[in-house]
């Protein structure tokens, strides 16, 4: 990573930037580490074009006008990469592995193949001034920190690729010298490897090649020990890289992953325990990208692999059963969320809002005096007709609390019945609940959102017009309005009647549970108030605080039918 020396600041729309000069920033013809300063950074090229990371300015060939963008600069990797139509490997890895990492990724294609499971059945180059010409689209528009480049298959493609990179410097670039796929088949031949050698390699930030690569890099070497990947290292580091990556995937006889990175001062050996899985296809383009994503995040080269190896890892083992095709190599899934659930444990339906029809939270005290387990509770009010579940359980301890939930998790997914965790976020992400409800000093809905995705159930305690409003605005699904009468429940709760409850429900976009004191005596002339989005109300000591939870349930349901309103 260059070091720069402040050179002077520039003013550029109220905003300073530190300068520096080409011999700083452009070792070997590419720029490195912008990072120096607090200040956001330009580097000034020969050829006129200014860039910076952190924010951007660019002047246009020929042009004069620099404009200031003062927008968070987004991390951006472009892949330089073949296509795999089973899209384990190739350019639909890295888009998925740098998904995966939060950064964006551009891509361009070097040459199409038809793969599968079972290997490469064809493959077809594109031809070399059109891969040109992707280059620059990519390159003189969209600010890419890191080039990655994964299947280069033929010696144009890879002078073209050097070429443009000299024309167009980037912050780092990546190589993983791609030559044979996980199947035996080869994707780059003997041609190109004095050009990898003499062109690409000393461009290279890191280069990461398995042990087949590091080999044929090295006319052949025998790499059968961690010391042999050492050697390997220190030699593929004398063609340029200023990182060395040689991994031991395919050691033999080894136990554990074993990796060797060399920076030509230090070696360090990373080493994990094997995950034992068909599902393999593309775990060499899936790190190089993640190694380029850190990158382009602004973590130095050492983090950078530590993380992206983890990932990658995490990923295999969280795929190990996923089954993709017939053949020996199964792609993996770098999103974590493919691993098929059986039927009866996976929440089919969207969020509806008649679920708040019957809405039972739990309470572990009450369950507690009356001698029975969150699960029993949940499941006698599921037999008495209660139609969403809360678990409100304010004095487990989090171990109890997960695995109750779990439990009251699958009996409700058997009946269709949703379950929400009250307060506890994370408890509702480990047991994958159906979603979570949260109060004014809870975690706000739009952080829980962003934690739980789109598809969870989000409900948020509102007393206010303006607090409906928010919600809504923070993208919950429903609104929970009370306390309607008073009670001893929750402690200092402020009551807000059939009057307050009738205000937020006519200011709300939402559909709207009533709670606050309801049970069978009061629940209809709660649901007489006769605003539309009021769909049920939501109860504790009425139902759990009683030595028979389903009767009361059933004595509720029965109610709440008779006042017609809210079931539809
Ligand atoms: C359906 C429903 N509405 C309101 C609440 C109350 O939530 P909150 O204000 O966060 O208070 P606690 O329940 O956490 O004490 C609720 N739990 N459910
Ligand atoms: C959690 C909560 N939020 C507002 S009132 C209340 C307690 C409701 O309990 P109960 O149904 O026993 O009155
Ligand atoms: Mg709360």
């Amino acid at each position: 990573m260059a070091s720069a020396t402040f050179l002077s600041t520039l003013s550029l729309a109220n905003k300073n930037y530190l300068l520096l000069t080409p011999t700083h920033a452009c070792a070997k013809g590419y720029t490195n580490n912008f990072r120096v300063s607090n200040l956001p950074s330009i580097v000034v090229r020969k050829e006129g074009s200014v860039r910076s990371q952190g924010f951007v300015a660019m002047q246009e060939k020929g042009g004069s006008t620099l404009s200031d963008d003062s927008r968070t600069k987004t991390p951006h990797v472009l892949t330089v990469a073949g296509s795999d139509s089973g899209a384990g490997a190739g350019i639909q890895a890295d888009l998925k592995a740098c998904a995966a990492r939060g950064v964006y990724c551009s891509t361009v294609i070097t040459a199409l193949t038809a793969q599968n499971t079972i290997g490469v059945q064809g493959a077809s180059n594109v031809p070399e001034d059109f891969v040109a010409q992707q280059l620059k689209s990519v390159l003189s528009d969209m600010q890419v920190d890191v080039v990655k480049t994964g299947m280069l298959p033929s010696v144009g493609i890879v002078k073209t690729l050097c070429r443009t990179l000299r024309e167009y410097p980037v912050h780092a670039l990546v190589v993983d010298p791609v030559m044979v796929s996980t199947s035996g088949d080869v994707l780059a031949g003997p041609s190109i490897l004095s050009t990898f050698r003499e062109e690409l390699l000393p461009m290279a930030d890191i280069i990461t090649p398995n042990l087949k690569e590091a080999s044929a890099l090295l006319n052949g070497m025998q790499l059968e020990t961690v010391d042999d990947m050492r050697s390997a290292a220190r030699l593929l580091h004398n063609m340029g890289p200023k990182n060395v990556l040689v991994k031991g995937g395919d050691l033999p006889d080894s136990l554990d992953a074993v990796d060797i990175l060399y920076n030509g001062h230090n070696f360090y050996e990373l080493r994990s325990p094997r995950i034992r899985t068909r599902n393999t296809h593309g775990t060499g383009c899936s790190l190089a990208s993640s190694i380029a994503a850190e990158v382009a995040k602004g973590y130095p080269m050492l983090s950078a692999v530590k993380v992206a190896k983890r990932f990658v890892e995490t990923a295999l083992d969280y795929s190990k059963e996923i089954v993709i095709g017939n053949g020996p190599q199964g792609p993996f899934d770098h999103l974590l969320r493919l691993k098929s659930h059986s039927q009866d444990c996976h929440r089919q339906q969207p969020f509806d809002p008649s679920d708040l029809f019957l809405y039972a939270v739990t309470d572990s005290r009450m369950n507690k005096r009356w001698g029975r387990s969150i699960v029993d509770a949940v499941k006698a009010a599921i037999d008495g007709g209660a139609t969403i579940i809360q678990l409100r359980e304010k004095d487990a301890e989090t171990k109890d609390f997960l695995e109750s939930a779990k439990a009251c998790l699958r009996i409700c997914r058997l009946h269709g019945v949703p379950l929400l965790i009250n307060d506890r976020v994370d408890v509702a992400i480990a047991c994958d609940a159906d979603g979570v409800h949260v109060g004014q000093s809870d975690m706000p809905a739009c952080v829980a959102r962003t934690l739980l995705g789109p598809e969870k159930i989000i409900g948020v305690s509102c007393k206010t017009p303006e607090q409906a409003e928010q919600a809504w605005v923070d993208g919950a699904d429903y609104i929970g309005c009370g306390g309607v009468y008073p009670t001893n429940t929750k402690e200092n709760n402020i009551t807000v009647g059939l009057n307050g409850l009738k205000t937020v429900c006519m200011a709300s976009k939402l559909p709207v549970v009533a709670i606050g004191g309801i049970g069978v005596s009061n629940a209809r002339a709660v649901m007489e108030i006769r605003t539309p989005n009021l769909k049920g109300v939501a109860v504790v000591s009425a139902l759990f605080d009683r030595e028979c939870v389903q009767t009361e349930t059933r004595k509720l349901h029965e109610v709440l039918l008779g006042s017609n309103i809210g079931s539809t």
